[in-house]
């Protein structure tokens, strides 16, 4: 099935300020790889057959490019993102017009949440994280908006900062995830959950290799996480890896960068 996602050209992308741990505003970022790693992103999705629409971007808001914080799409609804940090706040309303333009439903959120970074779309469930970012307030919010049950999991390691950082769905019913970074009460969940799941070694995890995209069949994951890789290629499914490692500098891999409209 063809999927439908929206993502922002990293036009404005540099490393300004650190508001997680990846982030070195010193170390210097080069927006032209960046731009460049992002286009193969974008072209990945369209060979696989995605539909890739694209929302302008913002002078001064150099994270617009992380799409998947924008907003949380499921049935055609749109649940607005509000963001932790400041520097981010005015992406909220960005993402939120574009959506209003198109014609969706929207609903700008009461409580802090950073979209698709905390909200993972299951075919039955939402899986939700919090401990850095979205505010467990915001999972009420979502699920009585959305219609769909919403599991709370806590974030403890403050590089994976988002849910989408340390778990991604394969299929709509399993997932892969890096236990480390879950509280061990959420380990448990996730284990009676997903018996079946896919466990990242760190190192994969360290490259925010879990900040991968899955249309069931095919997965675009970033190309250092090699045993991931190897293991997903174990299950059947088709790899494709991407160089992301300009934007990795801000925090973000290739997930990061691809908010899903969910029809
Ligand atoms: C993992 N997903 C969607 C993300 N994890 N987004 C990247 C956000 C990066 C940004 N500098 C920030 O810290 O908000």
């Amino acid at each position: 099935m063809p999927k439908h996602f929206l993502m922002c050209r990293p036009e404005h992308f540099t490393v300004a300020y650190a508001i997680n741990p990846w982030m070195n505003p010193d170390a210097g970022a080069d927006r032209d790889v960046a731009i460049r790693q992002w286009e193969g992103l974008k072209a990945a999705y369209e060979e696989l057959g995605h539909q890739v629409s694209l929302i302008d971007p913002v002078e001064g808001l150099p994270d617009m490019v992380f799409a998947a914080n924008g907003a949380t799409v499921v049935g055609g609804r749109v649940y607005g993102a509000r963001f932790a940090f400041p520097e981010r706040g005015p992406e909220g309303p960005a993402y939120l017009r574009w959506f209003e333009e198109q014609g969706y439903p929207v609903r700008a959120a009461e409580h802090v949440n950073e979209g698709e970074g905390d909200f993972l779309t299951l075919d039955e469930v939402i899986l939700a994280g919090t401990g850095f970012r979205t505010d467990t307030k915001a999972h009420l919010e979502a699920q009585e908006f959305l219609g769909r049950p919403v599991i709370s999991l806590s974030l403890v390691d403050p590089r994976f900062y988002h849910l989408d950082t340390a778990l991604f769905s394969l299929d709509g019913r399993n997932v892969a995830y890096f236990p480390g970074a879950f509280s061990q009460g959420s380990q448990e969940v996730l284990r009676r959950l997903f018996p079946e799941a896919v466990l990242a070694t760190a190192a994969d995890a360290e490259v925010l290799g879990l900040n991968a995209v899955s249309d069931g069949e095919h997965v675009v994951i970033n190309s250092e996480a090699t045993a991931l890789q190897l293991e997903l290629k174990r299950r059947g499914y088709e790899v494709i890896p991407v160089e992301l490692s300009e934007l990795r500098k801000a925090g973000g891999g290739p997930k990061c960068c691809t908010l899903e409209i969910r029809a």
